[in-house]
């Protein structure tokens, strides 16, 4: 069981340390979390924020898992191993979308009400 957890936690280990998007989205994970500290959020505000982050986030490592064995199964150019490379950049970007627009319906409303 421990042996499971040190995989899972040198999976995402990894793509902590190679992925520059995994850095530019916990990034902009802690300034959104220290902008709720600011605002003093609600609850369920909270809620959103933690899911929407850890869905970027979970979205970002499946992204890391699949390049790996697509580059393992499909080390030269192939316009298959493209698709299944783009499709699952596109399931970040999905998420990252939703994240940007929970983050703008919680916060808007909290900018124009302070300045
Ligand atoms: N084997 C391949 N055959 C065809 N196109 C590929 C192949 N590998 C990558 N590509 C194309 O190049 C793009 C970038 O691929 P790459 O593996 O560098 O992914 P990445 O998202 O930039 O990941 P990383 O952040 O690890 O560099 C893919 O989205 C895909 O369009």
């Amino acid at each position: 069981m421990i042996k499971k957890f040190e995989a899972a936690l040198a999976g995402l280990l990894y793509t902590l340390r190679t992925q520059v998007n995994m850095a530019i989205h916990l990034g902009a994970a802690v300034a959104v979390f220290l902008l709720g500290y600011y605002f003093q959020l609600e609850g369920w505000e909270w809620g959103v924020l933690i899911l929407t982050v850890t869905l970027v986030l979970a979205a970002e490592t499946f992204n890391t898992a699949l390049e790996l064995a697509v580059n393992l199964s499909c080390p030269h150019y192939h316009p298959l191993a493209q698709k299944a490379k783009d499709v699952a950049a596109g399931a970040v970007l999905v998420t990252a979308l939703g994240a940007v627009i929970a983050g703008i319906l919680i916060f808007l409303p909290k900018f124009l009400r302070a300045f």
